[in-house]
């Protein structure tokens, strides 16, 4: 992103032993005399009785939980959760909800906790629905949103509201909360959501609005940093077992059986990643941070030879994002985008399906049995399983806190196990990526066995990035770049092998 107005609004506070606190925006950062109220949760009997149940003012999370003894205490982000004062009274609040982007299972589980807290928590009954992402704010109807409108829907996959790329008019969409009298906007979404999310803050501080943007990041890919993971990962981990156990039994019944299944990933591996990990029957694992090769030595056609040769049969398991630069070398560039400006990918997994199919075609190749599964949109299209339902349901909670106490620029995130409030512009920053220098991707390449299909000079370039980026790391940690001058995100740049994901924090 561009540089913009929040970039010169950061709240950054010093405290002492290099603490750092990234604090989110506040109505009193630019509305002045704003009466405040008991929070109504004092009074209501199931928090009533909770001791401590209120957040205390300066309760923040660190970052980073591994420290050395003389490390800095760091970054720390506010810690979420009910405050004594709120800034609304319950009748004056007027709420909105949208959705944007892909599908991702528990989208309908946030909207739900979040009408239903707003309800349950807080005594406001005004909620809208916008439909169809953002360009439903000035293109269509609104949907009245009522606990009992949402009551069962967290058992459906999808979302109720619908969804798009695309369409974002900032000046509209503000144009349209104001027009409504909207004081509370949750936005759901992925990357290129809190993007949208964070311009509507922009607009709305710059017109000196009382309206709360709130931000509750959805991403199947898990591509969106500083939090743990994303609602939804689990579930399409889970779901994504279910490919692979029919991959595997495909391949074992037939003679040099190998089956294929493509996962989503656009340039973020982590699904891949994880559902090798789980499933055990993978023998082979593709990423888009991990660049491959197929022909000669310490080649994938190589491995595959080799595999089938000892065992009979293998299964690949490749996210949507590898190996895009070899497509492109093989078949013609298509430089296409979708309408929220998403470079459109190739199928990788038909491609290489066809690579393995042709090579072993050859004179003197064994005869080989390939199966290919694609089983992207039924991993996300599907209702959000129990540990996901639960963590949808904290984040709505705390989405609705934040704004109630006043809080807004915000998105609501899991770091290091606890509930925060995020500034946009650490959401927005980078994306998060597989670490392929890290343990959870050797993890992944001792359970295959599989070869790093690096040559070497791939090789020496992600050791070069990966120790620059430790020492980058540090002066993170020391925090002497943080608040101002972070680096902002290269564009993406999937299967370039000079963008091999090493610069990222969360690896689940
Ligand atoms: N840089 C941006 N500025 C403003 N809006 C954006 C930006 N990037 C994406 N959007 C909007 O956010 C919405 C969702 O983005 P998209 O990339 O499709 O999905 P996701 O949020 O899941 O990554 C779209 O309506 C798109 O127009
Ligand atoms: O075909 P669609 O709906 O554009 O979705 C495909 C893309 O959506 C995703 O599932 C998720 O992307 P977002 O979360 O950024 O929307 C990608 O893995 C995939 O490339
Ligand atoms: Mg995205």
């Amino acid at each position: 992103m561009a540089s913009s107005d929040s970039d010169s609004q950061r709240k950054v506070l010093h405290g002492a032993a290099g603490y750092i606190l990234e604090d989110v925006p506040h109505f009193n950062d630019y509305i002045a005399n704003l009466p405040t109220y008991p929070n109504p949760l004092r009074s209501n009997p199931a928090y009533s009785v909770v001791k401590q149940y209120f957040v205390h003012m300066d309760d923040t999370v660190p970052q980073k939980v591994v420290v050395h003894k003389d490390t800095p205490r760091g970054v720390h982000f506010r810690r979420a959760g009910p405050r004594q004062k709120v800034y609304f009274k319950s009748d004056d609040v007027h709420a909105c909800i949208v959705t944007c982007g892909g599908l991702c299972p528990g989208l309908n589980t946030v909207i739900r906790e979040i009408v239903c807290g707003l309800s349950y928590m807080y005594g406001v009954n005004k909620v809208l629905g916008i439909d169809g992402g953002f360009r439903g704010f000035y293109s269509k109807n609104t949907i009245n949103l009522t606990p009992k409108v949402v009551n069962d829907i967290h058992k459906r996959g999808g979302t109720i509201l619908g969804t798009s790329r695309g369409g974002h008019d900032t000046e509209k969409i503000v144009d349209c909360i104001q027009d409504r009298g909207i004081n509370q906007v949750y936005i759901i979404g992925g990357d290129g959501t809190q993007k949208g999310a964070t311009v509507i803050y922009e607009e709305i501080r710059r017109r000196g609005l009382k309206v709360a943007i709130v931000g509750i990041p959805k991403t199947i890919d898990n591509d969106i940093p500083v939090i743990d993971k994303s609602f939804g990962f689990d579930t399409a981990v889970e779901e994504a077992q279910r490919a692979i156990n029919a991959a595997h039994v495909e391949s074992v019944s037939f003679e040099n059986g190998i089956g294929v299944v493509k996962l989503m990933g656009r340039y973020s591996g982590f699904i891949a990643m994880h559902a090798t990990l789980a499933s055990r029957d993978v023998d082979c694992c593709l990423i888009p941070e991990s660049p491959f090769y197929l022909e000669g030595k310490g080649g994938l056609f190589e491995f595959i030879e080799k595999r089938l040769k000892e065992n009979g049969h293998m299964v690949i398991v490749i996210a949507e994002g590898a190996g895009q630069d070899l497509l492109t070398e093989s078949m013609q560039a298509m430089d296409q985008k979708d309408a929220s400006g998403n470079k459109l990918l190739q199928d990788v997994g038909l491609w290489i399906s066809h690579k393995i199919k042709d090579h072993f075609a050859k004179k003197g190749k064994m005869a080989i049995n390939l199966k290919y599964i694609d089983p992207t949109y039924m991993i996300r299209a599907i209702p959000s399983n129990a540990s996901d339902n639960v963590y949808c349901t904290l984040l709505a909670q705390s989405a609705v806190h934040g704004a109630m106490a006043g809080y807004t620029g915000f998105t609501s995130g899991l770091v290091n196990g606890r509930q925060t409030y995020i500034p946009f512009y650490r959401i927005n920053e980078r994306q998060n990526k597989v670490v392929i220098t890290d343990r959870m991707w050797a993890r992944l390449l001792s359970s295959t066995n599989q070869p790093s299909f690096m040559r070497p000079k791939d090789l020496d370039e992600v050791k070069g990035k990966a120790e620059q980026s430790s020492t980058q790391l540090l002066v993170g940690n020391n925090c002497n770049d943080v608040g101002g001058t972070q680096k902002k995100e290269q564009p993406p740049t999937s299967g370039n092998h000079a963008d091999n994901g090493i610069k990222t924090e969360n690896s689940i």
